[in-house]
């Protein structure tokens, strides 16, 4: 049996303190019952003194999630503490967090003090905390540019005064993986009432060592980890949830397991940024919008062969519906061909080579390749394909809306008629009744070209068979024959032979 790894969100309080960022109770509510589904097991809420509005945050988080402790941010100050206890009072299960800068810097420059009394200050606000809560998080702030022996001690002494879990941050975000690797071996082996507490990590990513670090620090003790969604906070950021998550994941020989449901990622990733109004990076590990494309031609052959040739994590385990195929002019056949497929043009030899020459000519001189591009390009093969005929069409809105449609499938004719809620509805549904591919229509939009009363108008639509995508596309004066129109032309891409007809 592997070791549970807590996983400590503060997106919400360390996250936060980014510019910008900041969120309103109700947003920050929204995030928490996003947190509580994935699956994490502490939200810090806040940080209750800072001011009137985050106090409130961490009271209306705690009455609305239940199933993670619900975590207040406190100085070692006795105000501090009282005003976290006050605020994690309907808390199912409350944890305040307290500590004290460690580091030759902090004591010095920042607290103006003396290790002495950062350790007297220390147990005094553990003891303080526990009038309130059991459970008392003691953070060793700057821990990663620390004296071993003088962490080593004040870790020992807040454990003494009660602290059940001992956070060990690399605030500065200074530390490579082997030295923080290291502190909390040190931490293991020199303490000795160490196993009493739960080690947690909290990296900061200045060094871009965040995840780094982080995995380190389980891989030699630490059972908690202190991470953010998308790898927000501070400057350049804190540990990234999902690539921790992933990376024990992907990595069995870390002998741990999290209780992140790890397909609510992709979800929570944008839930977060979009309410934050913090964009993902493109190329971020596992929420980027280029995590699970590939744009080379030998990538694109190597995983339309076998995915992972070029993919250690399914996109559907972190809730990414599928990889893309982005057609480049770095592009080779085989990712031109699959995108042909999906089209219902099967072209091989002699043919796709023609195309691919074509293709390169327009990528050349375009970034990216469009679906509207490849129509054009292979026009000529979807005409000669039309499997399909749309004969005759008539309507009526006279009382009760039906059409009916005449088609010619193969080299027969058939008419349906059918009722609907409008007459692009009812034809819709007369032309499914005589094709029965069993298709979802996921995408239907209508644009007037030039906008007069006697417009042209433009359909496009987006259906899905056996779970690829087929586009239709048509104009008309008549919008309820563009329509039509668009579903045979979108019908006719697929293979004929998944057709059934009536
Ligand atoms: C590494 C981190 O992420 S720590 C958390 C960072 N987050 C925040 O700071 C957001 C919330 N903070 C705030 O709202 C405010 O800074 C407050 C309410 C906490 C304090 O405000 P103020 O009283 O005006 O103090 P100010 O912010 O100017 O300075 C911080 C004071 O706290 C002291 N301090 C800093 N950390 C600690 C600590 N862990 N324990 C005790 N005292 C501390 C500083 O030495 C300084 O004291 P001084 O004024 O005697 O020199
Ligand atoms: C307050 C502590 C936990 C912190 O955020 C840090 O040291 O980075
Ligand atoms: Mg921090």
């Amino acid at each position: 049996m592997s070791d549970k790894l807590w996983i400590f969100d503060t997106t919400l309080r360390d996250g936060e303190q980014v510019p910008g960022c900041q969120l309103n109770t109700q947003e920050k509510i929204i995030v928490a019952k996003a947190l509580e589904d994935l699956g994490v097991d502490i939200i810090e809420a806040g940080f209750p003194i800072s001011s009137p509005g985050d106090f409130n945050s961490v009271v209306e988080i705690s009455k609305a999630v239940s199933n993670p402790i619900i975590c207040a941010l406190s100085r070692a100050v006795e105000k501090d503490i009282e005003v976290a206890a006050q605020a994690l009072k309907f808390a199912k299960k409350g944890r305040i967090h307290t500590g004290i800068g460690v580091s030759p810097y902090h004591i010095q420059f920042k607290l103006r003090s003396t290790p002495e009394e950062i350790i007297r200050r220390g147990v005094a606000a553990v003891k303080f905390a526990k009038q309130f809560v059991e459970d008392v998080e003691f953070y060793a702030e700057d821990a990663g540019r620390s004296e071993p022996d003088f962490l080593c001690k004040i870790i020992e002494e807040v454990i003494k005064a009660g602290a059940t879990v001992v956070n060990i941050p690399d605030t500065t975000g200074y530390c490579l993986p082997e030295q923080y690797g290291g502190i909390i071996a040190d931490l293991k082996n020199r303490v000795p009432n160490i196993d009493k507490a739960i080690i947690a990590t909290h990296c900061h990513n200045d060094l871009g060592m965040a995840t780094a670090n982080t995995v380190s620090g389980v891989q030699h003790g630490a059972r908690q980890v202190e991470v953010t969604i998308n790898g927000i906070g501070e400057r350049a950021g804190n540990t990234s949830m999902e690539e921790v998550v992933m990376a024990i994941k992907c990595h069995k020989s870390i002998p741990v397991h999290t209780s992140i449901d790890t397909p609510k990622i992709y979800k929570t990733s944008r839930l977060v940024s979009k309410l934050m109004n913090m964009p993902v990076q493109p190329n971020k590990a596992i929420v980027g919008r280029n995590a699970f494309a590939h744009s080379s031609g030998i990538h694109q052959d190597g995983v339309l062969k076998h995915r992972e040739n070029y993919e250690i994590i399914d996109p559907k385990e972190v809730g990414v519906e599928e990889s893309s195929i982005v057609l480049t002019a770095r592009s080779g056949r085989a990712a031109l061909k699959h995108h042909l497929d999906a089209l219902g043009v099967e072209l091989e030899g002699e043919e796709l080579r023609k195309v691919y020459e074509e293709f390169l000519l327009l990528a050349d001189s375009k970034r990216d390749i469009g679906r509207k591009d490849l129509l054009e390009l292979v026009g000529k093969y979807l005409d000669e394909s039309n499997f399909i005929e749309l004969e005759k069409v008539t309507y009526s809105s006279n009382g009760e809306i039906s059409a009916t449609v005449q088609l010619k499938i193969g080299n027969e004719s058939f008419e349906a008629t059918q009722s609907g809620v409008g007459p692009v509805d009812a034809v819709l549904k007369a032309i499914e009744t005589l094709v029965q591919p069993q298709v979802d229509l996921e995408e239907f939009l209508i644009q007037a070209m030039t906008h007069g009363s006697n417009d042209v108008a433009k359909v496009h639509m987006r259906v899905i068979k056996s779970d690829k995508p087929y586009y239709g596309f048509a104009s008309h004066e008549d919008i309820v024959l563009a329509s039509a129109f668009a579903f045979v032309d979108a019908l006719n891409k697929i293979p004929v032979k998944e057709y059934a007809t009536a």
